[in-house]
């Protein structure tokens, strides 16, 4: 009889998980594609509950569920990839005591409930992806510690982000880690107060910590495989300096490359040459899904250049840091970008 109490309760937790994702694929994507494969997913799963010799409900006693109460793990979840990655765990798991608990029962529901779990090991990844790709980089705003150090530094940060900045990265070389955990989560914070995607520079342990958007790595930086390996579905940015950095990095699997400097650069000690914008139009030429965020020496005035080489964004510090009034110089890039897209 346990037996069924256990089918019962883990065909409904299957049902809900799933039918949270299906809510996703239709309302936050918009794909009726992944829509309807998740409604197929659940009818089959309603499929194998019928195929049953007994039906679970007569076991039905919710009433005396010692697990009903929510966790506080439950009742987290950020942002639409944590309700993905809750839910669409819960199903998988579901689905996996079915295979055990029907072994006992039924063994007929075995292969079908594996099949279900590994259906949505392979739709997770899908809504990841095109949850991944719906990050905007059109203007990725970096920080420096000359320009974190001022004194203005927090007025100013939170008029780029009000002013049309769609991604940020927290982007300190002089710091000790504490100081940069508290000073990142203040900046995670105003980052989610504005809806701008929330990146950290280097450091894959405080991207973690931070439960970040992602992580840039440079070529000198931890390899980029490791940080995927470590911080799975998250976003993770690589620089690439030339051509071929470019192309390594993209088949490596990076999901964007930061390319650059594409011009002379003053902020960055340690830059290598230019490499120009004739890169972006042959990278972008050949792998058109990855996108290219050009950076270095980017302003107002060659902004619409590297956009119509092919650049998916610009990242920039001292055309904003350095303005006059950085918020003004965000909106003049943004409208510059948005111009030079049509
Ligand atoms: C978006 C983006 N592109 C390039 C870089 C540069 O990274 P890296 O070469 O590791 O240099 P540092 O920024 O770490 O000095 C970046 N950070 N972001
Ligand atoms: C971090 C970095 N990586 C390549 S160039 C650069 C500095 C970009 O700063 P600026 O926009 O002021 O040229
Ligand atoms: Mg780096």
């Amino acid at each position: 009889m346990e037996i069924y109490r256990i089918i019962d309760v883990n065909l409904n937790r299957a049902r809900e998980g799933i039918r949270v994702l299906e809510e996703v694929a239709r309302f936050s994507l918009a794909n009726r594609k992944l829509f309807e494969e998740f409604k197929r997913l659940r009818h089959f799963i309603k499929e194998i509950e019928k195929s049953l010799a007994g039906n679970p409900l007569w076991y039905r006693d919710a009433q005396n569920d010692p697990g009903q109460e929510l966790s506080s793990e439950e009742m987290a979840r950020n942002n639409l990839r944590e309700v993905v990655l809750a839910n669409a765990k819960r199903a998988q798991e579901s689905m996996r005591v079915l295979e055990e608990f029907g072994k006992l029962l039924d063994a007929a529901i075995v292969p079908n409930a594996k099949k279900a779990r590994f259906l949505l090991y392979d739709l997770e990844r899908e809504v990841l992806a095109l949850i991944k790709s719906a990050v905007d980089l059109t203007l990725y705003l970096l920080t420096d510690d000359a320009y974190l150090n001022e004194e203005k530094f927090w007025r100013v940060i939170e008029d780029c982000l009000k002013n049309g900045v769609t991604a940020f990265q927290y982007r300190a070389k002089g710091k000790k880690g504490a100081e940069m955990y508290r000073e990142g989560m203040r900046l995670k914070e105003l980052c989610e107060k504005h809806g701008v995607s929330y990146f950290v520079n280097d450091r894959l342990d405080l991207g973690m910590a931070l439960n970040a958007d992602g992580v840039h790595v440079g070529q000198e930086d931890l390899p980029l495989e490791v940080v995927k390996k470590h911080f799975p579905g998250k976003i993770i940015g690589l620089s690439a300096t030339n051509y071929e950095e470019g192309i390594t990095g993209i088949k490596a699997g990076a999901d964007y490359l930061g390319l650059g400097p594409i011009f002379p650069t003053s902020t960055k000690e340690d830059a290598a040459p230019p490499c120009g914008v004739e890169v972006i139009r042959k990278l972008k030429e050949e792998f058109p899904n990855t996108p290219v965020i050009a950076i270095g020496g980017i302003d107002k005035e060659k902004v619409s250049e590297v956009i119509r080489a092919g650049a998916d964004g610009i990242a920039v510090i001292s055309a904003v840091f350095g303005a006059e009034s950085p918020a003004k110089a965000v909106y003049e890039l943004r409208e510059t970008i948005i111009k030079a897209k049509e």
